[in-house]
């Protein structure tokens, strides 16, 4: 048994650190290098930084959000950072139409699809639920239904490249904080559509990846209410 167990451990051994050397030759800058992405929220916070880190690695960025002025500023800041290319579609995920327009307008500058990164979020507030009906089906329409309408008009694209879904979510979608009531529904819908989702695509070998990121606070220096 000893025997067995020393040849396993060099076995293993010799296996990670061929492992580790191809990594490192090929670095990790490198592995979305030419990939299609499309950066959802991107104007600001974590979305902007996220389209500079692609921009970095030299893909081919299409981002989204209100805020057309903004938008502008960060394309250019990822063309001189190194994107393959970089663009914009301003406006709002209210509407349906328009987040799938946004996978539209991939299709046609871009050619597919490789990566839908998931990440915008609407304003909601830091406090007691209000009993707002109207503010939480608002908020899931954001954070949670243009979600599900870009993921169904991207999915032949993804299907196509075997690319990748990111959904990025949050700790306040996995445990019930107070003070987040809209917001947390909304990320908690968010875990039962995609995890549910994933699933199937296991079951029908899709090879479509969908990740979903539960972060923590991080101090984007931006706001103080959600
Ligand atoms: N920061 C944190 O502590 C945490 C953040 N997260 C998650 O990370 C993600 C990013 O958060 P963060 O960077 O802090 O958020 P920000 O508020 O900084 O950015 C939100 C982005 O969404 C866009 N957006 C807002 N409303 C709409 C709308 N109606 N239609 C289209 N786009 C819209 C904004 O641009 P514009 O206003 O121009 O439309 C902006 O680009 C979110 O999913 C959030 O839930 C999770 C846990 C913690
Ligand atoms: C307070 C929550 C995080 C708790 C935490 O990290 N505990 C430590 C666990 S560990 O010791 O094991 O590491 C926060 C998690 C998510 C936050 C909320 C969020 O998702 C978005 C908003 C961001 C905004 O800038 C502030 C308000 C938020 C609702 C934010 C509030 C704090 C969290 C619930």
């Amino acid at each position: 048994v000893l025997k067995v167990n020393l040849s396993l451990r060099k076995n293993i051994k010799s296996h990670l650190s061929v492992l580790h050397r191809n990594c490192t030759e090929l670095g990790p800058n490198h592995m979305l290098k030419g990939k299609r992405v499309i950066v959802t929220g991107a104007s600001t916070g974590i979305g902007e930084q996220m389209a500079y880190h692609l921009a970095r690695m030299g893909s081919h960025i299409l981002i989204t959000a209100r805020t057309e002025a903004k938008l502008q500023k960060v394309v250019e800041r990822c063309l001189e950072l190194g994107a393959a290319s970089a663009r914009y579609v301003s406006g709002t995920m209210e509407d349906m139409a328009f987040a799938e327009h946004v996978v539209k307008e991939a299709e046609a500058s871009l050619g597919g699809l490789d990566m839908l990164i998931l990440n915008h979020v609407g304003t909601s507030y830091f406090g007691y639920f209000d009993g707002d009906v109207g503010h939480v089906r608002k908020l899931l329409e954001i954070n949670f239904l243009s979600y599900v309408a870009m993921t169904v008009s991207a999915l032949p694209m993804l299907k196509e490249s075997e690319g990748s879904i990111v959904v990025v979510s949050s700790m306040a979608g996995k445990v019930g904080f107070p003070f987040t009531v809209p917001y947390s529904a909304t990320k908690f819908a968010l875990d039962g559509f995609f995890s549910s989702l994933r699933q199937e695509f296991s079951i029908q070998s899709v090879n479509v990846s969908i990740t979903l990121c539960i972060l923590g606070f991080i101090d984007t220096g931006k706001r103080s209410a959600v």
